[in-house]
């Protein structure tokens, strides 16, 4: 704020000693917000938590102006701070993403703790609202670090992903296990369950298994259409196309650890998806195929449109992982890959006897296109 512009009704000087305890912690709880936001947004790719932080950190911000802010600026005393040199080993030491956040998330707790036991002795409003940020603060943090162990996982799983096969529930359970297997050897990435033939129960019972067989292979276990399957069976995620619940509804059955997919047909599709908490689109149908019909085909054009939209962006948090999918298989595939895709979803072309075979192949063509790959640091 412009200091001509400190509007605080100043009817009292507070002793320098308080205002220092604000000034600090103020500047301290901004930046652990900052870091935590960052983190969210570059590391994790989370973006329903990173908007939260942001709008946490825009509140306190908020708060923060009812304090008289010539009076801060006039305590603050960096050099004659005896705090500044006393610092310990921890301090000047993270290991890992999962570190920087458990430092971030306390640090702030006990700034914006700080900032509302001091902050009551200058303006109860301030105080007030730093409560509230506060108590938010607890629900968003606690996600924030669980998303970092599991979420953070998938979704860096996800950014390095490829290849997506679809599959059906098979014969029986030991069947799609196999065929699961099979996927995975041949360097299959993410793995969709899409069966509309079977009951519930056995969809779920289907759902389960894949969670355990994907779960020991490494790779990403997504279902089509059902959220609460993907819940109940604690699948990486959930695929929904734009006819189905809304990707914010989605988000609420199954949290935000979990990868949700949405299926995209035009450019203001793509656009809205980008501004959405999905995970990843899905960019089609590209060919017609057997698996599924159409009425229209928006094709390799779309594709070099989605191409374009997020080549045009220069932060790529901006922008999600998009797979192309309809038709896709090894005849075509450098047709995919010469409209900028880097990455396949698949059904009919991995269902043969040769599935394995095409999925490298595949695979092979997809890796001459770089792909963004922002969470390459550890997580764990
Ligand atoms: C990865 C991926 N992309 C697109 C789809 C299609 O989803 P949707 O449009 O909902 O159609 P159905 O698969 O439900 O018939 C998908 N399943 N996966
Ligand atoms: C479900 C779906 N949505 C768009 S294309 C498609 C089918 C994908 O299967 P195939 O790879 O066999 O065309
Ligand atoms: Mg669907």
């Amino acid at each position: 704020m412009n200091p001509d512009e400190d509007h605080h009704p100043v009817d009292r000087e507070y002793p320098d000693t308080i205002m220092r305890v604000l000034d600090a912690n103020a500047n301290r709880a901004a930046e652990g917000l900052r870091t935590l936001e960052e983190t969210a947004r570059f590391v994790l790719n989370a973006h329903a938590l990173t908007s939260r932080l942001k709008t946490l950190r825009h509140d306190l911000a908020t708060a923060i102006q009812l304090l008289p802010r010539m009076q801060l600026l006039r305590a603050r005393d960096t050099a004659g701070d005896v705090g500044t040199n006393a610092t310990t080993q921890s301090e000047h030491q993270r290991s890992n993403v999962r570190h920087i956040v458990s430092a971030g998330t306390g640090r702030t707790q006990q700034a914006l703790r700080c900032l509302e036991e001091y902050g009551k002795i200058v303006d109860a409003e301030m105080a007030k609202r730093v409560e509230q940020i506060r108590y938010r603060c607890y629900d968003v943090f606690a996600e924030l670090e669980q998303v970092c162990v599991l979420g953070g996982d998938r979704l860096s799983r996800l950014q390095r992903a490829r290849v997506y096969a679809l599959i059906d529930g098979g014969e029986d359970e030991t069947a799609m296990v196999q065929r699961i297997g099979l996927l995975a050897d041949a360097g299959v990435d993410i793995i969709q369950l899409r069966d509309r033939s079977l009951d519930d129960r056995t969809l779920f019972e289907r759902a389960v298994a894949g969670t355990a067989v994907t779960g020991r292979l490494g790779v990403l276990w997504i279902i089509n259409d059902r959220a609460d399957i993907a819940a109940a069976s604690n699948a990486d995620g959930v695929h929904v196309g734009q006819e189905e619940l809304p990707v914010g509804q989605v988000r609420r059955i199954v949290g935000s650890q979990s990868i949700v997919g949405l299926s995209t047909h035009d450019i203001h599709q793509v656009r809205e998806a980008f501004a959405s908490t999905a995970d990843y689109i899905g960019c089609g149908p590209v060919f017609p195929g057997i698996t599924k019909q159409f009425e229209r085909f928006p094709g390799c054009d779309f594709l070099c449109e989605v191409s374009r939209e997020i080549s045009s962006r220069a932060d790529h948090s901006e922008t999600r992982p998009a797979f192309a999918i309809g038709g896709i298989g090894a005849s075509n595939i450098d047709q995919v890959v010469r409209a900028g895709f880097g990455r396949v979803a698949m059904s009919g072309a991995i269902a043969g006897a040769d599935s394995a075979e095409v999925a490298r192949e595949v695979r092979t063509k997809l890796e001459t296109v770089p792909i963004d790959n922002p969470a390459d640091m550890v997580i764990a």
